[in-house]
């Protein structure tokens, strides 16, 4: 090894080198280290539309990929997977970070913004079965799903939806990332398991869904199918460069949706779930949920309005969610 390329990995490190001091470096993507984060990470790049070797992943572990087995409202809930990505960011040693969007926590640390959103793909969840699990031929609610059916979830919002339509079902606890989750679906411990339409088709792994779930069925989680780029507030030339690629009815959507997660200000472990659309009239159509991880209660609402009034809305249907549920919900 010649001793230019010697010298490299000292040069490389990032914690002394922080991106934004060396302006000709490759732009450094902060991600998560799955592969469904690294796909969508991709995608964030291919939009921006980056010679190859302008623009580089940086894959980060986070405290909540370390830990595969406790439930994560145990642990502190969503900040979990962003701590470290937020941290980098902040220090400079990436440009920009992706994220899922339902994952990143309602308030963002000071100093950080979400400065562009992709396209929302699928936004509905997808009904998994086990390989030996044959869809039953069954009437009333949740068809194909076999009755008293063991369901694998760590997803209090999918468990307690699931839960109140189907008195019958059965629940245990499945957590890891997606392919982790159709792996141990295959060797047997659960009938099935709800995951998002978004993840499977970004893995191309759609074909393992037995059908996506109307959201009539199973409300998804804000910002379900919507992939988030966060930048430093004060870093304006790669704020402008994302901007480029912002989609601003996804945006608007986001907006209304996490405005719903802002009103309720539930636990990790309160089930709620959001989804806004666009109508083609040009309204804004927002649809929220509370309910309780057991089932026994679940209050879902909806509001119409202006795409410019996205927050309000939120804000208001939360508001209205929050007023008529039990108070213990929001402890
Ligand atoms: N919590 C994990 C997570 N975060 C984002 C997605 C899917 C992609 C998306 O919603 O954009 C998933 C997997 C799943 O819930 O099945």
């Amino acid at each position: 090894m010649s001793a230019a390329l010697q010298a490299a990995p000292a040069l490389a490190r990032p914690s002394l080198v922080p991106a934004r001091s060396f302006p000709g470096a490759p732009l450094r993507a902060g991600t998560r280290a799955s592969p469904l984060a690294l796909a969508q990470t991709r995608r964030v790049l291919a939009a921006l539309g980056v010679a190859p070797g302008e623009a580089q992943p940086v894959p980060m572990q986070t405290s909540g990929d370390a830990e595969q087995r406790r439930r994560l409202a145990d642990l502190g809930g969503k900040g979990l997977f962003a701590k470290e990505i937020h941290e980098a960011l902040l220090d400079g040693r990436v440009a920009f970070a992706v994220h899922s969007l339902k994952d990143l926590e309602t308030e963002l640390p000071p100093g950080l913004v979400i400065a562009a959103v992709l396209p929302r793909a699928d936004a509905r969840d997808a009904l998994v079965l086990a390989p030996g699990c044959p869809p039953e031929e069954r009437r009333g609610p949740l068809p194909g799903l076999p009755s008293g059916a063991r369901i694998g979830t760590a997803s209090a919002r999918r468990m307690a939806q699931l839960r109140h339509l189907r008195p019958d079902l059965r629940f245990g606890l499945l957590r890891g990332n997606v392919q982790t989750r159709l792996r141990r679906l295959e060797e047997g411990d659960h009938a099935a398991t709800v995951l998002a339409m978004a993840g499977l088709q970004r893995l191309e792994l759609e074909a393992r869904a037995a059908r996506p779930l109307s959201t009539m069925e199973m409300l998804p989680a804000a910002g379900q199918g919507i992939i988030a780029v966060t930048a430093r507030a004060g870093d304006s030339a790669t704020r402008a460069r994302l901007a480029g690629i912002d989609h601003s009815p996804t945006h608007l959507a986001a907006r209304a949706e996490r405005a719903v997660l802002a009103a309720l200000d539930g636990s990790c472990r309160t089930p709620i779930g959001a989804h806004a659309s666009l109508t083609p009239d040009g309204a804004l159509h927002l649809e929220a949920l509370v309910a309780r991880e057991d089932g026994s209660f679940l209050l879902r609402r909806a509001l119409r309005g202006a795409p410019a009034d996205a927050e309000r809305l939120g804000a208001a249907l939360g508001a209205s969610l929050r007023a008529d549920s039990p108070a213990d919900l929001f402890a």
